[in-house]
């Protein structure tokens, strides 16, 4: 069975303070995006991952392996499986690749063990493995409450193009969030506001509306962002800002095509760009 784990970016993420358990209470919109990792999981004795196209381990510290790991010992199944991970999404870029790859795990094994979980069921175990991975399991346009537990999905939006630009390092996420404690004066909540576009479903109104309050934070750490997003800005994005606690910038466009053209004038030194589209959630 070919299952595809899809990115996402945060159209809009306010952190609204910190809950009993250590983590922050969010108020985000996100969005899947075309650009995916794949798996081909197939039945086996044994659970078994090999991963292609990334440097990443093969045993329980892989969330992909994780998440099947979970969901036979709370379904008390007998067998096993055998995952075969293609990364294309990068890594610790503020894309959830991990999750999203957690995500495909557990809806994949969902259908080739015959465990008849729904989606609330799913997205309770997905919550133990990360905060993103609920989300992932929905896909498409939600808005997404709690530690990232409580998904709401939202009508697909038109499907925009996007460019990504991921500078050469990654960011680890429990800082970002340690920093974003620290500041002074916290940047204004805007999610309601994007909420508001998301429903009206306007290009350029979502593109006005874009927030992200870990944004200074880590652009405080690595200014190189803010470069990116002048140079998404001058290539002709609709909007720019970077995707979760990053440090992954994607920019907004119009088209798919459009979004081609702009990634090829981007001249960022070191960075990985790629173009991609919105995902619809109904769509594999
Ligand atoms: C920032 C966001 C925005 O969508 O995404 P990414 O930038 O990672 O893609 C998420 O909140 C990240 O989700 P995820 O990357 O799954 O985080 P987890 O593995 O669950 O947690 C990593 C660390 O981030 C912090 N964390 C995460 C989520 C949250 N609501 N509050 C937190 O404080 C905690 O310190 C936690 O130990
Ligand atoms: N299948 C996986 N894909 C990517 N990263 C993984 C995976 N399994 C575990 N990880 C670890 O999780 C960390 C964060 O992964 P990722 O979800 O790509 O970051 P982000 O949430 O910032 O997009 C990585 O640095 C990596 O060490």
């Amino acid at each position: 069975m070919l299952v595809k784990a899809h990115a996402k970016i945060n159209l809009a993420l306010d952190v609204l303070g910190t809950r009993p358990d250590g983590y922050h209470e969010l108020e985000t919109i996100m969005q899947t995006l075309e650009l995916h990792d794949e798996l081909e999981i197939t039945t086996a004795p044994d659970i078994t991952l090999a991963v292609q196209g990334a440097d990443l381990p093969a045993g329980p510290e892989n969330l992909a392996y994780r998440a099947a790991a979970l969901l036979r010992e709370r379904a008390e199944y007998a067998g096993g499986a055998e995952i075969r991970l293609v990364k294309r999404i990068p890594l610790a870029a503020g894309l959830a690749g991990g999750s999203a790859d957690a995500a495909a795990v557990l809806r994949g094994l969902n259908k080739l063990w015959h465990l008849g979980l729904g989606p609330a069921e799913l997205a309770a175990l997905g919550a133990e493995i990360g905060s993103d991975v609920p989300f992932c399991l929905y896909g498409g346009t939600a808005l997404v409450r709690g530690r990232g537990e409580a998904v709401t999905p939202l009508r697909d939006l038109p499907p925009l193009g996007v460019v990504l630009v991921k500078p050469p390092f990654g960011v680890s996420t429990a800082e970002v969030y340690r920093r974003y404690d620290a500041l002074v004066n916290p940047p204004q909540p805007g999610c309601r506001r994007m909420l508001a576009a998301a429903k009206r479903g306007d290009a350029a109104d979502l593109a006005a509306c874009l927030v992200n309050s870990l944004e200074p934070v880590t652009m405080s750490l690595h200014p190189v962002i803010g470069a990116i997003k002048r140079e998404l800005s001058a290539a002709g994005a609709l909007g720019v800002l970077m995707s979760g606690s990053g440090p992954t910038v994607f920019g907004l466009f119009k088209s798919r095509a459009s979004a081609e053209r702009a990634a090829g004038m981007i001249r960022q030194e070191d960075c990985w760009v790629t173009a991609t589209c919105f995902h619809g959630a109904g769509r594999e």
